[in-house]
This record gives structure tokens, sequence and C-alpha cells, in this order.
């Protein structure tokens, strides 16, 4: 497992299309990427900014218009795709892991091994002989992301994979990310839900195309205070020595793309209001807590990602 250096990249990347009667659509437009191990990022953006588009040029089955998508040969990528249907192929549990699992050169043993620890790892508790069609929704959601995990996958990419889990699920599902980045693999989470993107080390933001935002979900949520700034300019030049990230602004503290010589940034911090906010997007609820808060001169040098922070917050205040 490579550290420190990007694992997978992307350099000005677009994928524009014909449409009848509308001309060009670029559903990307621009868009670079460096992914190091271990990271986990969130990609964030409303409806149509090109979420998807971006994970299916990461895992590979979307063609580009042009720019560069650069992956080591021998790096295994999977992708948990937004309807789990989708993505089934086997008719039963056992079936599904056989086909996810065909192409990696390990023993017969090996495989039920992985898939008995993966099964585990999601809280699925059926037989391998369960036919998949019985599954719930959510259930075929944790069946996916277990055959995903079997594969020990370097790059995992996940596209709202906690849309159709239960709040116990999606509790479960964030710890074994926690886990799974320790360990060295790289996490991709697309999601509309906020909340999810708030364990993350670094976010991403879309619009229309283009990546508007990439830096901490900090300075995501939290209008950036002068203090807060240099924090986080003096860790990117850190990281940047190490190789890794995107050079942050000056002024905002977040992504300028290197590549491209452009600003992917094309958020200012306007009239106090975060990246978040001038995106239009539901901050967390926590978030949203601190910054009512903040209004009334309380909390002013707090910013609390997860209800577990705003509570500590509250209780020494
Ligand atoms: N095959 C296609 N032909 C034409 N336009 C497309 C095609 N695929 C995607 N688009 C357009 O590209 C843009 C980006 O789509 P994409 O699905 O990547 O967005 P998204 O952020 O994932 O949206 P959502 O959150 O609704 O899933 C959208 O405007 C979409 O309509």
């Amino acid at each position: 497992m490579q550290d420190k250096l990007p694992i997978i990249s992307l350099k000005d990347v677009r994928v524009h299309y014909t449409v009848e009667g509308s001309g060009v659509k670029k559903a990307l437009d621009g868009v670079s990427l460096a992914l190091k191990a271990g990271e986990w990022l969130s990609i964030v953006g409303a409806n149509g900014s090109g979420k998807s588009t971006l994970a299916g040029i990461l895992l590979g089955f979307m063609p580009l218009s042009s720019g560069e998508r650069n992956v080591p040969e021998n790096l295994i990528i999977r992708g948990v795709l937004q309807q789990p249907d989708a993505q089934v192929l086997g008719d039963t549990i056992e079936e599904e892991f056989h086909f996810a699992l065909s192409h990696l050169h390990i023993t017969r043993l090996e495989k039920e091994n992985r898939r008995r620890e993966a099964l585990q790892i999601v809280g699925l508790h059926h037989p391998p002989t369960a036919a998949i069609a019985q599954l719930s929704g959510g259930q075929k959601q944790l069946l996916n992301i277990a055959t995903a995990l079997a594969a020990r996958p370097d790059v995992l990419i996940m596209d709202e994979p906690a849309a159709m889990l239960d709040p116990d699920a999606r509790d479960r599902l964030e710890h074994i990310v926690q886990t799974v980045t320790s360990n060295g693999t790289a996490v991709i989470w697309i999601t509309h839900h906020l909340e999810e993107a708030t364990l993350s080390d670094r976010i991403m933001a879309m619009n229309k195309g283009r990546c508007v935002y990439d830096g901490t979900p900090m300075s995501f949520f939290y209008p950036l205070s002068e203090r807060n700034k240099k924090d986080l300019l003096k860790r990117n030049e850190k990281h940047l020595s190490e190789g890794i990230g995107t050079r942050l602004s000056e002024e905002t503290g977040a992504g300028v793309s290197e590549e491209s010589g452009t600003r992917s940034d094309a958020l200012q911090q306007k009239g106090g209001q975060s990246p978040c906010e001038q995106l239009g997007l539901e901050p967390p609820f926590t978030v949203k807590t601190c910054l009512i808060l903040k209004q009334q001169g309380k909390l002013q040098h707090a910013a609390p990602l997860r209800p577990e922070q705003l509570a500590r917050e509250v209780a020494r205040w």
C-alpha cells in the first residue's frame, strides 16, 4: 500500500453530453482530484451537480470527454451504488460473493472466510444460501457494502450508501469506514445528508459540474475566523510538502486546483457565510444549532460538527 502519495488522481476531467435541443450538458467541467491512502473524502452538492458522474469516472466505468484519470494498474477499486438492485448479480448471498471475489487469486477457504467476516462486519446475519430477493432495500445495500469490503479494496467509492439504511446501520457504516480508512483504504462517500460528511477528513463540494470547495469539514460548515484560516493554511503547507492535497486559497482556506491553474473555490467567504450556506445546502443539525447560539453571542470559539461535540461545548459553557 502506497502511503502519502496520491493513489488515484484526476486532472482537469470533463464529461460533456450533447443533448438534443439544448446543446452541450457539462456533467463534469474541469475537475481535478488527488486521493491518498487512508483518506476519507466526502463529495457533496445539489442534485445534478455531478457527484455520480464523478463516482463513475473514478470507478472507471464512464468515459472522459477530456482530461486524465491516473490509477495504478493493480489498484483494487470497489463501488457501492445508490440503487442496490442495480448492482446485485447473484440470486443468493453466496452467489453474490462468488461474483464479487471471482477475479481475486485467493483460495476458496479464504473467500469463505472473507464472506463470513464481511457479513459480520456489516451486521447481516443471513445464511449464505438466503435469497437476495427476500432482503429489504437496506439489507441489499449492506450486502453490496459487504461484497465490496470482502475484496479488501484500496479505494472504496460509495454513492449515497446510507440512503436506505436505518440510523443504527448508518452509525455502523460510519464506524466501518473509520476502521477501513485507518487500515489504509481510501473512501469516497457521496451524500446529500451533510451529517454523514462530518466525520470525513475532507469535503469536496460540487456545483454545476465544477469543484467549488475542497477543504476540511470545519471550514466548509463554519465561516472561517482569521485564526482558523492560519491553522488551515499551515496544515495545508505540510500536506503539500508530503505530496498530498490541494493548495488552499489564502483568502478562504478552501481548495485551489493547481493543475488547471484556476481557483476551485468559486466561493468566497462573503457576509460571514460558510461555503455550505453559500451553496444553499442544509447544514447538519449540530452546526445549525451552534450557528444560532453564536448569533446569540454564545459558543463564539466553538465549531462542533457532531452532536456529542456540541453537548461538550454546551456543558463547558
Ligand atoms: N447520460 C446523460 N446524458 C445527458 N445528461 C446527463 C447524463 N448523465 C448525467 N447527465 C447530467 O449531468 C449532470 C450531472 O449528473 P449527476 O448524476 O452526476 O449529478 P448528481 O450530483 O449525482 O445528481 P443527484 O444528486 O441527483 O444524483 C446532471 O445535470 C445530469 O442531468
